[in-house]
């Protein structure tokens, strides 16, 4: 199944709320004049009789004439359309600076004109992509050896999964992957990254519990320049409840692979949860106090009605958005595609 179908089949709880909302807005519009159809003349002429044709559903079949479809109602747009728009999108999680801004760009030259559903969604979808386009970027891959990644994110965020499933795809791509298991207070956390090593046959370099995450690194980035490795990927705690106590573990993680180069970490990314809505805005501004977070991975895009936050973040903050998460498995992340996701998140 191509990633595009997948994004289109699990993304369907936001897109059923956008989709079906746009819908609905068409759908409460005040009801078209009823036109009656002219009666015929009693001096008309008898039609000739047209001959014997095959049903339209066989002639569809065989020479691919569909049906004629039902006219889609229209609505023409006005103050109070563009207003319940505004309204959706803001429940839609797009934050209400975006659902304005996308309101007033939709409204633009287009007051009074009659819209279907349809019309709505493919001029939704377009305001959405222009939004999207400018950082959609998959993560960068530098010459130099070995680009080290540090992940972080809030527990639960998706770090250890993204880290699988981007080891997985470099090494399927070729690439020689190393990772670190940086949260060394959880021994949870340090099984499921194992797990998810053996999985895509990818070493994970382990320290003793409760251990300096800083001295593992060090010893990481030792061994992936010792062993010529492409890429070190270094997970790390997610406890904001200690801010400070945080901000000092990764500070001193980036100073000690610094010394090993000075260039590192070459990527900072921050993996969200899209389950958290409008709490995803916090954690960027969050994050980007304690670590210098170069690019974004959203995660559970499959399991919530609200992957509109990933708008109003492209949106508010401009940071590249590497890939998106739509499942559990190795293969259910990919590169974010600007057009596949405005299109499928209004269930077009
Ligand atoms: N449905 C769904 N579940 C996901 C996705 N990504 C991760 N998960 C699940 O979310 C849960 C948390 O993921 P982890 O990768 O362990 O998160 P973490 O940030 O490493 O969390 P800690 O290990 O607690 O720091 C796991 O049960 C994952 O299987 C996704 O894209 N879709």
């Amino acid at each position: 199944m191509s990633f595009f179908s997948k994004l289109r089949d699990r993304l369907t709880r936001s897109s059923s709320k956008i989709g079906e909302g746009l819908d609905g807005i068409v759908d409460a519009g005040p009801a078209p004049a009823a036109v009656t159809p002219a009666a015929p003349q009693p001096m008309d002429p008898p039609p000739p009789a047209a001959p014997a044709a095959p049903s339209a559903g066989l002639v569809g079949r065989l020479f691919g004439t569909a049906p004629a479809k039902p006219e889609e109602p229209r609505r023409a747009l006005d103050d109070e359309m563009l207003e319940e728009l505004e309204d959706m999108l803001v429940q839609a999680d797009l934050g209400v600076d975006t659902a304005l801004r996308v309101t007033a760009n939709i409204a633009e030259g287009r007051m009074g004109r009659r819209l279907s559903a349809t019309e709505l969604k493919e001029l939704l979808a377009t305001e959405i992509a222009r939004i999207m386009t400018p950082v959609a970027r998959p993560l960068p891959l530098y010459p130099k050896k070995p680009q080290v990644v540090l992940v972080v994110g809030v527990n639960g965020a998706g770090k250890t999964t993204t880290i699988g499933k981007l080891a997985s795809q470099f090494r399927a791509a070729g690439k020689s992957v190393m990772i670190a298991a940086g949260d060394t207070f959880r021994a949870a956390a340090v099984e499921q990254l194992q797990i998810w090593g053996q999985r895509a046959g990818v070493p994970v370099m382990v320290a003793a519990q409760g251990s300096d995450p800083a001295s593992l690194a060090f010893d990481a980035m030792t061994r992936a320049e010792a062993e010529g490795a492409d890429l070190l990927m270094i997970d790390t705690a997610g406890r904001l409840q200690n801010r400070q106590d945080l901000m000092e573990e990764l500070a001193k993680i980036v100073r000690v692979i610094r010394k090993k180069d000075p260039t590192a970490p070459h990527n900072t990314l921050l993996v969200l949860d899209a389950t958290t809505g409008q709490n995803a805005l916090n954690q960027v501004e969050t994050f980007r106090q304690l670590a210098d977070v170069s690019g974004l991975v959203m995660t559970k895009l499959d399991g919530t009605a609200r992957g509109g936050v990933l708008v109003a973040l492209a949106d508010r903050f401009g940071l590249p958005i590497h890939a998106i998460g739509v499942g559990e498995q190795i293969d259910d992340l990919d590169a974010f595609d600007a057009n596949d996701f405005a299109r499928a998140l209004v269930g077009l």
